[in-house]
């Protein structure tokens, strides 16, 4: 800790040349309260905060990756901790697609994930229930993934069915189906077809229906045609109070205003597998994107299983450890299939 500490000094002196600045000064104080006080834990973030009005940029990113993996560490790293705490539980495994399954391209419609991926969710299938929950309509979901013994929740959980005939040892009801929007069908389609009237002019722009969301995506706008881009949206939603609007990676997500997310979705389908009350079962949600926050919400929430981020940067999030991009979930699955392939004998 006092090495911790002298590090940082030597490190904020150097970057600020060591000017008797009152800025720098403050902030170095209130750096070293923040980690006596919270024994180097939860606050360090607020310090990065603090020293962001004094310090250079890579400076402010090197702590603030640091210590974002503080908090956040690798799942890959922290591999045998996880393990031990699902020790004698149920694990249920939750899959975020886009930057989690397959890397973020620029075409949505290209989003394909490896063989080598699908062949590693097909072995988790068989080990653990697991279940895609996207942004994505479910159909669409479902042509990228195509692997018929998983659960699918699409439109951001608002489309949720269990798998095909047969598909599943952990479920024997094949009927479940969840669609809490049915009544908002007509006006989200009417909304995608007044979005792609709007934002037809604006080169890049891609409107995206996902049955009960619509997505506007602006990866490939330019960056100075962003606003007139959020401009357009919001002409054609302020005639549609019952909708509203999130945003996910470089795309504006249009949603009916009820109360359902990818949390419910979890709790839904937790529930749908029988562990609705139960206090050996371990959900592990898998996801990079605002939309995930969710559901690692409501993990944090119940105390129960964990929350992975996929992410390089630090970001703000509910989710208990990180994973850089999606290769790396790919080995944090393998791990786990290889693990139960060994408990079982297999
Ligand atoms: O919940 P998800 O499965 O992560 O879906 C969220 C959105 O993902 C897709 O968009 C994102 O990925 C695209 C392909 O890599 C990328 O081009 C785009 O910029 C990202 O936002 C999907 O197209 C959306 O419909 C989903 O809502």
């Amino acid at each position: 800790m006092v090495r911790f500490i002298e590090e940082i000094t030597k490190t904020v002196e150097k970057e600020t040349g060591n000017k008797s600045n009152t800025d720098v000064a403050t902030a170095k104080k209130k750096v070293l309260q923040d980690l006596i006080i919270n024994d180097g834990g939860g606050l360090i973030n607020s310090w990065v905060d603090s020293m962001r009005a004094c310090s250079p940029t890579h400076l402010k990113s090197l702590m603030k990756q640091s210590s974002w993996l503080t908090e956040h560490p690798s799942a890959l790293d922290m591999f045998e901790e996880i393990l031990h705490v699902s020790e004698g539980k149920q694990i249920v495994m939750f899959l975020d697609y886009d930057g989690t399954l397959s890397p973020i391209v620029d075409d949505p419609d290209r989003a394909f994930m490896s063989k080598k991926m699908r062949r590693t969710v097909r072995k988790l299938a068989n080990c653990f229930p697991t279940a895609i929950v996207s942004g994505r309509c479910r159909e669409k979901v479902y042509n990228f993934v195509k692997l018929t013994e998983l659960y699918y929740a699409g439109s951001h959980g608002m489309d949720i069915k269990g798998p095909e005939q047969g598909g599943s040892k952990y479920k024997e009801d094949q009927s479940l189906l969840c669609q809490p929007a049915t009544e908002f069908l007509p006006m989200v389609d009417e909304v995608y077809q007044k979005l792609i009237e709007k934002t037809r002019l604006t080169p890049g722009a891609k409107v995206e229906n996902n049955k009960f969301c619509v997505s506007v995506h602006f990866r490939r706008v330019d960056e100075k045609n962003w606003s007139d881009l959020a401009d357009q949206v919001r002409s054609v939603m302020k005639d549609y109070p019952k909708l509203r609007l999130t945003q996910g990676r470089k795309v504006l997500e249009v949603r009916p205003i009820i109360k359902w997310d990818k949390g419910k979705a979890l709790e839904f389908l937790l529930e749908s597998l029988g562990y609705a009350n139960c206090t050996d079962v371990f959900p592990l949600y898998i996801g990079d994107d605002r939309t995930d926050e969710d559901a690692f919400k409501i993990l944090r929430e119940r105390r129960q299983g964990l929350g992975i981020l996929v992410s390089k940067f630090p970001k703000e999030t509910n989710a208990s450890y990180s994973l850089q991009e999606p290769d790396e979930v790919m080995d944090f699955l393998q791990r786990l299939v290889e693990w139960k392939q060994l408990r079982s004998g297999a």
